[in-house]
């Protein structure tokens, strides 16, 4: 199955908005405003929380993939990145964790 990394999105979305093309709903997006994003960012949220908890719904997959869509436009136009995202997530790992990152070398020499 073809898979799309953030990313890769990410560079994609960079591009819409540096290289508007007309059609393109990032660029609508874009030409629409932050407020604009942040709406659509909120909607999706609330989507993504009535498709989990409905045990029912399909769409929970679809729901949480068109948030992360709006997260990636809401961080471009706010100037944060994939990467300072994933610095952040690094930073949050806990002593027990990176103490298992240390002992794996360890590990590998018996
Ligand atoms: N992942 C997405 C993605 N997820 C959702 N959407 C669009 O988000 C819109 C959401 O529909 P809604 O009914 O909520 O909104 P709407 O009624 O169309 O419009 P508004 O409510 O915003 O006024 C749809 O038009 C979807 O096509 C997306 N549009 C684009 N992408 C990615 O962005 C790339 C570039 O897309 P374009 O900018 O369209 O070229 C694509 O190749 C995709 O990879």
């Amino acid at each position: 199955m073809a898979k799309q990394s953030l990313h890769e999105l990410e560079a994609v979305i960079a591009d819409r908005k540096a290289n508007p093309i007309q059609g393109s709903y990032t660029d609508y997006l874009f030409t629409k405003g932050l407020d604009k994003i942040l709406k659509k960012t909120g909607e999706e949220a609330t989507e993504v929380i009535v498709a989990a908890k409905n045990d029912s719904d399909p769409d929970l997959i679809l729901e949480i993939a068109d948030l992360a869509y709006n997260v990636l436009v809401l961080m471009a136009e706010r100037g944060v990145s994939v990467d300072q995202i994933q610095a952040e997530l690094a930073s949050r790992i806990g002593p027990s964790d990176a103490k298992k990152l240390k002992e794996r070398p360890a590990i590998k020499k018996l």
